[in-house]
């Protein structure tokens, strides 16, 4: 039958990979960690993607496209860049029945495969800022356990390239560019994300510092990285010579960042506000924000209805709401219920008898399965009101779950009490890297060991505690 048979609450993992598939976004591939994207899910990717790249056209930021390929001289060139990423790279060694002279990595980012031409590029001051940005796939063979969306051996990204004649320039975009991925988040995917600086430990080694949205998944009170946007200072430009002459006449490195967001955002989307029912789309993301079922019955007149029903989608369209019609003759109304449920779909709009007679239709929630009878006359004023309801009801719902699952403690007691209860901790942080090993260390629970997610931007008043080392809050919990 059409019912989910794992309950959200009972089994999380089996839960997410049936609503995924039963929600005809996700098809398994016969390759481990490799997943289909079917339209349902495509259509979300493509809608963030008409905002975030009309977003960096505004900035100036030019779309460009550089090879998946990576030859191994410039892939490894920076040791400690790569070291610990080593086992990740997926490499070309055949072409047909012959060998490769030298085998060719896949791109798991693209640092190394642009820089070089950045230096190439960048002579003088009037080449910068140069800012790019690439829509691509990347590769990364991660071997711990894969989950559509969330973590696949191939994902979808944007990934921003950008190289600046100052430091002050490059920490403005980065913040700017973090600022989109707030916005992504919170008003597009109705999740509530905490920004924030990760910790020299957590941070992209090969970068001065990594700022972060995080966000929080309840059923598993585990934090989640979002999306990422580094400054690099100036550790590329010594490694591949990206140097420009400044207005002074000297010779200067520039300085540089690097931006991303992921197909990651849609899991992390359908894991928040996903019920035992199926998916929920929240209404700015979904590619059908109303269904319209008629409710045919057997000597009404189903003509009219389905006249009806027709009418009410274009009246929906020519006002911009995305809306359709399931007109299909060889399902019943509660089975079409149902199957629109699954999918998520943030309005279903039902036309029976009674209601076509009264001139008006039967709106029903897909978040609180409330149920409204709207005149004909004010459709499209009162579906618009229920849509932007429901997207800030969404967020409202997952944002005070999401601060339920934030202890603030102050002794390690009570750090140890609030991992163990699945907590997201807000605890005084000292952002020393030897702490932070000591306090993995000392969490290597069954839960797995604890790790640091971010020190917020937006800081609480800290404890005046005599001798305490700490700098600020920061937040931390098992990793995802
Ligand atoms: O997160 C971003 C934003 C967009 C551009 N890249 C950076 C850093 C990516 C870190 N990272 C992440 N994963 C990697 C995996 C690898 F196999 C290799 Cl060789 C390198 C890396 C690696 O550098
Ligand atoms: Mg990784």
């Amino acid at each position: 039958g059409l019912g989910l048979s794992y309950k959200k609450d009972d089994n999380f993992g089996e839960w997410y990979s049936e609503v995924v598939v039963n929600g005809e976004m996700i098809e398994y591939y016969d390759i481990s960690g490799c997943y289909i994207l079917r339209p349902w899910a495509m259509s979300i990717w493509e809608i963030m993607q008409t905002f975030f790249d009309a977003e960096i056209k505004k900035m100036k930021i030019r779309n460009c496209y550089f090879p998946l390929f990576v030859s191994p001289g410039v892939l490894q060139k920076e040791k400690d860049h790569i070291e610990g990423f080593a086992p990740e790279v997926a490499w070309v060694t055949k072409s047909g029945e012959s060998d490769l002279e030298v085998p060719i990595a896949i791109r798991p980012t693209s640092e190394t495969v642009m820089y070089p031409y950045f230096s190439k590029w960048i002579r003088g001051h009037r080449d910068l800022p140069l800012r790019l940005n690439q829509w691509c796939n990347v590769v990364r063979w991660e071997f711990s356990n894969p989950t559509p969306f969330i973590r696949s051996r191939e994902f979808l990204w944007q990934e921003g390239h950008t190289a600046f004649a100052t430091k002050e320039e490059a920490d403005i975009e980065v913040i700017d560019i973090l600022e989109l991925y707030r916005h992504i988040y919170e008003e597009f995917l109705a999740v509530p994300v905490i920004k924030g600086k990760k910790s020299e430990h957590e941070k992209f080694a090969g970068g001065l510092y990594t700022t972060t949205v995080e966000a929080f998944i309840p059923n598993t009170g585990r934090g989640i990285q979002g999306a990422t946007s580094h400054c690099l200072g100036q550790n590329f430009a010594k490694m591949f010579e990206i140097n420009f002459e400044n207005d002074k006449g000297e010779k200067a490195m520039v300085w540089q960042n690097s931006w991303a967001y992921t197909t990651r955002t849609i899991g992390v989307m359908i894991m928040v506000h996903g019920d035992d029912k199926g998916l929920v789309l929240p209404p700015k993301i979904a590619s059908v924000q109303v269904i319209v079922i008629p409710v045919p019955y057997k000597d009404a007149n189903t003509q009219g209805i389905f006249d009806a029903c027709a009418a009410t989608v274009k009246t929906l369209n020519e006002s911009g709401i995305r809306a359709e019609v399931d007109s299909r003759d060889n399902y019943s109304p509660g089975w079409k219920y149902s199957h629109w449920e699954l999918k998520g779909v943030p309005l279903r709009i039902e036309i029976g008898p009674k209601d076509f007679a009264n001139n008006q239709v039967r709106a029903v929630r897909r978040d609180n399965s409330a149920k409204i009878d709207i005149p004909m006359a004010n459709l499209v004023e009162q579906v618009n009101d229920l849509l932007n309801n429901i997207q800030k009801s969404l967020f409202e719902v997952a944002k005070q779950k999401r601060d339920a699952c934030i202890q603030v403690v102050n002794t390690w007691e009570e750090f140890a009490e609030a991992l163990s209860q699945k907590k997201m901790i807000m605890a005084p942080w000292c952002d020393e890297e030897e702490v932070e090993k000591d306090v993995k260390a000392r969490t290597k629970g069954e839960m797995g060991a604890a790790k640091s997610l971010c020190s917020p931007f937006d800081q609480p008043e800290l404890p005046e505690v005599p001798g305490s080392p700490a700098v600020a809050w920061g937040y931390m919990n098992i990793p995802s």
